[in-house]
Formats: structure tokens, sequence, C-alpha cells
């Protein structure tokens, strides 16, 4: 391997160090303790981790951490009542509904009920078009988080071809509005794009968030791109044993870090950066709700 990895667990620790440092000022300059409350509905096994680990850094860092886990049968009118009353209560600063939502509650409307200075994912159709427009917006995690460590390696990203494969709402749109905030020359390709292959070959920065494992290859990339792989696929593993599954994300790590100038790894790149996004986007919804400086640096 050649490349540089990019390592999203160590950044992802060290932003988690300065929303502590955020919220002990606010803590000792203004008696105020920042607030997040996350609420899963039903009981898929995989979202259950993550609420877990986002209630445990959010302790971590000093913040308080709301947790409101409903049964699956919970019905719409029920959801929107709880986001009511968790848009009224002055010591939560951000809300996160974990997705995907049971098929009989209608998500966008869910999420459209959230206050959108609440918003800390940054779904709100309100924050969406703040971003799209280059106004104050609260950002979704991913990506910003993704904008993050390519800030951090190629400090100016004016004039770079920027390549984002997928165009889900939650990465892909938000990506492609941060890089062309950035001043780069943004290709949105997607499932119907034509050469794909020879599509990503022209970028220096090539974000891939498909959810196909492995579906990008070394020879896609051009030698000493900037590769953000944000896709979280989990695979059968024979050679670990029977039954054993191994996460890998959309690019095929082996053969693209023989070609790439930096890569992050799945699992430890994005992943922890998107935790990390989360608390840093709660300390800004909370400095916003108090009229406080923002805190710098956890920004987009
Ligand atoms: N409203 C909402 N906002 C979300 O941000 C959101 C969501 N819904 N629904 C589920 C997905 C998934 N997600 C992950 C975050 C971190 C890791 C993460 O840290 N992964 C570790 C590996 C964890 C493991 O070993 O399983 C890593 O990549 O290193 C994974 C997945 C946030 N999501």
């Amino acid at each position: 391997m050649s490349a540089t990895l990019i390592d999203g667990k160590d950044f992802a620790a060290t932003i988690r160090e300065k929303v502590a440092g955020h919220v002990r000022h606010l803590h000792e300059e203004h008696g105020i303790t920042p607030g997040l409350a996350v609420v899963l509905v039903g009981e898929d096994p995989a979202s259950q981790v993550y609420v877990r680990n986002k209630g445990a850094q959010t302790k971590e860092v000093g913040m308080a951490s709301f947790e409101h886990r409903l049964p699956a049968e919970t019905s719409e009118a029920e959801l929107l009542a709880l986001i009511d009353r968790l848009n009224g209560a002055p010591a939560v600063h951000g809300i996160l509904v974990q997705l995907p939502l049971p098929d009989h509650i209608d998500a966008a409307k869910v999420i459209n009920a959230i206050d959108p200075a609440k918003d800390v994912d940054g779904f709100h159709i309100s924050n969406v078009g703040l971003l799209a427009t280059g106004q104050k917006a609260m950002v979704p995690c991913t990506p910003l988080g993704c904008l993050m460590m390519l800030r951090d390696r190629l400090g100016d990203l004016s004039g770079l071809d920027a390549v984002v494969v997928g165009r889900s709402n939650i990465v892909g749109k938000p990506m492609a509005h941060l890089l062309l905030g950035e001043n780069c020359t943004v290709t949105v390709a997607h499932s119907r794009t034509r050469d794909l292959a020879q599509v990503c070959r022209r970028a220096d920065i090539l974000v891939a968030a498909v959810g196909r494992p492995q579906m990008i290859p070394g020879d896609w990339i051009k030698p000493g791109a900037t590769v953000i792989d944000v896709g979280i696929n989990r695979i059968p593993a024979p050679e670990r044993g029977e039954g054993k599954t191994r996460l890998v994300g959309d690019v095929d790590f082996d053969s693209a870090a023989e070609v790439a100038g930096a890569i992050t790894p799945v699992p430890g790149g994005v992943g922890p950066m998107t935790i990390a996004c989360l608390l840093a986007n709660t300390v800004t919804a909370c400095c916003r709700a108090h009229g406080l400086a923002e805190p710098e640096g956890l920004t987009a």
C-alpha cells in the first residue's frame, strides 16, 4: 500500500476533545449544559448499537444525553407528539430521530416536524435549503466529517475535481453542496451514470457513498487522489470462520490503496467522524440557541 491512511478514529477523538473543551466552557462561564435527544423507534439491532455509542460518547464529552426508545408499533401521531415536546424542552439543543423509521411512519413528515434549530442531522428541508443556497445551516454529520478530513489533508480545495458517487439526501447531495462551497468542480455520479469508471478517474477527490460493497476498484482511481469511503457494508467472511462477517466500504481498499494518495479505511474512517460531528453540531446548536459565539473549527 502506498496511500496515506486517513485515520478517522484518531481524528474523531480530536474533535471530541475540542467539543469537550467547549462544553466545559459553556458550563463554567454560562451555566449551560448542551443536551442531545436521540429517538429510536423499533428494535433494529444495528441501530441499537449506534444509539448506544452515541449515548456513551455524548456523556463522555460532558453533554446531557436523552434517549427515547419507542416500540416498533408506535404511531406517527405519538412520535410527532414526542418531537413536539422535545422541540419545547429547553435542556434539549439537538434532536436526532434514527433512520430508517418503520414503514407505517412518514419519515419526511417526522423530520420536518423537528425545530430546524435543533435538527443536528441537518435533514430538515429548511436546513437543506440553507446549505444549498450557501447560508448558515445545520450540516449533515457524515458529509461534515468528510469535509473536515479533506480540509485537514488538502488545505484549500479550490479548483479540485471532486466526484461524489451516490445521490442520497443524507450524504451525496449535501456532500456535493459542501464541495461546491469549497470551490471544487463537482460531479455527482450514480447508478445510471454512463462510464462511471471514466468519471471517477477524473477525480482529485473521490467520495464513495453508494452502499455497494467494494464496487470501486483501484483502476478507477487517479494516481494520488484523495479517497473518502463512506460505505459501511457487512459482508460474509468465511476466512474468519463459519458464519463470520466483516465490514467493508464501497471502495476496494487493497487495490485503491496502491493508487490513491490518501484513503479512509472502513471501519475506522468516516463512521467515527459521523458521531463526532453529531456532538459538534449539538454544541453549535446550543451556542446558536443562546446567542453565544460558535465553536471554531467544528462547523462547515
Ligand atoms: N438520523 C440518523 N442519523 C445518522 O447519522 C444515522 C442514522 N439516522 N441511522 C443509521 C446511520 C448509521 N450511522 C453510523 C454512524 C457511525 C458508524 C460508525 O462509527 N461505524 C464504525 C464501525 C462500527 C461497527 O464496528 O459496527 C466505523 O465505521 O468505524 C456507523 C454508522 C449513523 N446513522
